[in-house]
């Protein structure tokens, strides 16, 4: 559904936007598989945490709350990750987002529904064992200061105590899109391809297949 969508508090714009939520473990491969999305369905790629990080380089006055809370593997006030994903929307001329990595518990979820109007078309979930989640961290090699075995077992905490609820919230009212994350890159796209072609497309691609092998 598409909501109407304030802009910064205090203006509201007419700006209609498609949102899907991205969501699952730390290194469920949620980048990965969005980077897939945005070259196969015309989707903006969003990461939540991405953004975070940006402000953080940008000198902002935030910054140093923001840094010392993703040290500790803790969710970020609202309020402030909110912000940044209205201006990165506002500023985009696409109308169609993946948010990856939000919302990541329920203050996250109440207050961007609060304040964008906006309900998620649907929740992409990614469902990955821990011990793999854990072992791809252990790997991603992007100097992360999170990335280290102390802070993943945090991290996995949160997302038991706050994420996995908002994914059961909108799994309660049918919304989500369950992935089995566990596999090869290749294969989970395939899974993901199917959730993005309409049954339409489908329909045509099962018989051209027909006719080919006719
Ligand atoms: N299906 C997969 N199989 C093996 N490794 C993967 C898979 N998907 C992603 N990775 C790797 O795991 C790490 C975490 O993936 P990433 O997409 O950054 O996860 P997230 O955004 O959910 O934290 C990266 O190094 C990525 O290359
Ligand atoms: N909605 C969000 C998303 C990320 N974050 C912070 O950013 C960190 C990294 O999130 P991320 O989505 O980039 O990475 P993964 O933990 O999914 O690998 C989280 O552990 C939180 O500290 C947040 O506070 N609020």
């Amino acid at each position: 559904m598409i909501g109407p969508f304030e802009a910064n508090g205090s203006a509201h714009t007419t700006k209609k936007v498609s949102v899907v939520f991205v969501l699952g473990g730390p290194g469920s491969g949620k980048g990965t598989q969005c980077a897939n999305i945005v070259e196969h369905f015309g989707y903006t790629h969003l990461s939540a945490g991405d953004l975070l990080r940006a402000e953080i380089k940008s000198g902002s006055e935030n910054g140093t709350m923001i840094q010392n809370m993703i040290k500790e593997g803790k969710i970020v006030p609202s309020e402030v990750t909110i912000k940044l994903l209205q201006r990165a929307i506002e500023e985009n001329g696409n109308d169609k987002f993946l948010i990856d990595g939000f919302p990541r518990n329920e203050e996250n979820r109440a207050a961007f529904e609060a304040v964008t109007g906006i309900e998620p078309e649907f929740v992409l979930f990614f469902d990955c064992s821990e011990e793999e989640m854990e072992r791809r961290l252990l790997c991603r090699n992007q100097g992360r200061e999170d990335d280290n075995i102390e802070t993943i077992r945090k991290r996995f905490k949160v997302y038991m105590e706050s994420s996995l609820p908002v994914i059961e919230y909108y799994n309660a009212k049918g919304k989500v899109k369950k992935i089995d994350a566990a596999r090869p890159v290749g294969e989970v796209f395939e899974a993901v391809k199917a959730v993005f072609t309409p049954p339409s497309d489908k329909v045509k691609a099962a018989s051209w297949s027909f006719k080919w092998n006719d």
